[in-house]
């Protein structure tokens, strides 16, 4: 069975004024698929319509039993008051972690990504990029079987985005699926399996880069070459 199954037949913020409409897709284990599509076209909204975030949705999420997930926010969030370490101690009991196990991951994955001098510091006050890297420790620190990411790119420095890769790498190897939201499609078009294309809050082509360029009619185009004809309605507007 897949992770997840989407079928959202129309979801919007107000009665009656859709904003994405006939959204259907599957993650399945150890898949990575790219959410691409021009600003408000509607990403944001069909991940908060996976988190069950919106009033007005038409149509069925589900998931495989049992299965826990991580999202990942294009702004962090973080508690006021708690260090790194009290968001990490606090994800942990709530997920009823064990204790040595979660500790010694999440020393390794602060060692990794230059946190371990911070922990102890409250993370509303980490730069961007730190405070991004901060939110992936606690997002990967449960060990989920899904992640729902929107756009993770923008705040990483060269040495953290690397590490993000070979985190989310090793994350598929363990089997998890990860939807990812992007506008950095050059990479993109290098680590998703599969792509999913949002233009005015439609589906406008799904698939392998090979299906995307068949539905773009550009054989040899690069997923940027197949997000202009989209974003530009040249060829294939619903
Ligand atoms: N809270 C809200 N209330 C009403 N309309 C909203 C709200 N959030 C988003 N919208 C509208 O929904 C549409 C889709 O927005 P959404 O945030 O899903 O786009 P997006 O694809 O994530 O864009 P971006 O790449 O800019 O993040 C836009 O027209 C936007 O104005």
């Amino acid at each position: 069975m897949s992770l997840l199954r989407v079928a959202i037949e129309s979801a919007g913020y107000e009665k009656k004024k859709d904003i994405i409409k006939d959204i259907h897709f599957a993650i399945e284990k150890g898949e990575l698929v790219g959410l691409i599509g021009p600003n408000g076209a509607g990403k944001s909204t069909t991940i908060k319509s996976l988190l069950g975030l919106m009033d007005q949705l038409d149509g069925e999420i589900s998931s495989k039993d049992g299965i826990t997930y991580s999202y990942l926010p294009e702004r962090p969030i973080f508690y006021d008051e708690l260090t790194l370490w009290e968001h990490l101690d606090f994800v942990a009991a709530m997920e009823g972690l064990e204790e040595l196990a979660y500790k010694e991951k999440a020393n390794t994955l602060l060692d990794k990504y230059k946190l371990s001098k911070h922990a102890h510091e409250n993370p509303t006050k980490y730069s961007k990029g730190m405070q991004q890297k901060a939110m992936l420790v606690l997002a990967m620190i449960t060990n989920p079987l899904l992640y729902i990411i929107d756009e993770p790119f923008m705040g990483l420095d060269p040495n953290a985005m690397k590490h993000f890769l070979g985190s989310i790498e090793a994350e598929r190897k363990r089997g998890a699926g990860i939807l990812m939201s992007t506008h950095v499609l050059d990479t993109a078009e290098k680590i998703c399996d599969r792509f999913l294309m949002i233009h005015d809050g439609h589906l406008v082509a799904k698939g392998t880069l090979e299906d995307i360029r068949r539905q773009c009619q550009l054989p040899d185009g690069s997923l940027y070459d197949c997000f202009h004809v989209l974003a530009e309605g040249t060829k294939n507007e619903k």
